[in-house]
């Protein structure tokens, strides 16, 4: 092949008076990233009054989960949480999910984790021996089980929900951990009725990406029809 006779183009040597400065993109921080994320959390939360009773706002969290973007950006969050907050070596080897929401983000969160996955259930669901414990919750009374091989002792345990309103059904979760011998970390949930105080009933670290919806009965608010 001929080599080109054409000479090279001149270097462009700016004068560097006149050259702009370069500035580093602005990139959000982890914290600016987790507040917006917040906001649109809050914002795709529904309340739907007297449901499944008179009297209870019921917080439907189900909306975050049909926006794919939102959903990543929840479990990102929850893994950035656990990363930043449990050492190596300190961070949980089950994530126990009680049912049911807490088994829509239980397993992903698992697997970023590289933990395995647990469930409690609601009583007579579970085949084999299992441990069981009762509870009140906001709107009624239940059983909750766990077969008693799920945890092995010493195991390091999270336990995860979408909701602590009284704090009743994370309280008998925490219960079943410890009568099989897991070493409860903490709770994670997407929502905490903060007005209902459920917390206090918890005697582990309680982390919860929102609390009370702030604007009560507000546009995202639904009457019953
Ligand atoms: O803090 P508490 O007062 O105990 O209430 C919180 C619990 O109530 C809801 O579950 P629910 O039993 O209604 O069942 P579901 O998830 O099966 O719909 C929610 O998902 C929590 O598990
Ligand atoms: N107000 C509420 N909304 C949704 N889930 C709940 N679980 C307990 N109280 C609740």
């Amino acid at each position: 092949m001929p080599q080109s006779t054409q000479a090279p183009p001149p270097t462009h040597r700016p004068d560097a008076s006149q050259v702009p400065e370069r500035r580093t993109p602005h990139l959000p921080s982890a914290s600016s990233e987790l507040a917006s994320l917040k906001i649109k959390l809050h914002q795709s939360i529904r309340q739907f009054p007297d449901f499944p009773a008179p009297g209870i706002l019921f917080e439907d969290i189900l909306p975050l989960f049909s926006d794919p973007t939102l959903h990543e950006a929840f479990i990102r969050a929850l893994e950035l949480h656990i990363h930043t907050n449990y050492a190596e070596g300190e961070r949980p080897d089950v994530i126990l999910g009680l049912e049911a929401r807490g088994f829509l983000f239980g397993p992903s969160l698992a697997l970023r984790l590289a933990a395995g996955f647990v469930s409690v259930r609601k009583q007579g669901k579970l085949p084999g021996p299992t441990e069981t414990a009762g509870y009140q919750k906001e709107y009624g009374q239940d059983f909750f089980q766990i077969q008693t091989d799920a945890i092995k002792p010493g195991q390091k345990v999270l336990v995860v929900d979408d909701i602590i309103a009284t704090g009743g059904s994370a309280a008998a979760a925490g219960s079943l951990v410890k009568k099989l011998g897991g070493d409860l970390l903490g709770y994670v949930f997407i929502l905490e009725l903060d007005f209902l105080k459920g917390r206090d009933e918890l005697d582990a670290p309680v982390y919860t990406l929102l609390s009370s919806q702030p604007d009560g009965l507000g546009k995202n608010s639904l009457e019953k029809t």
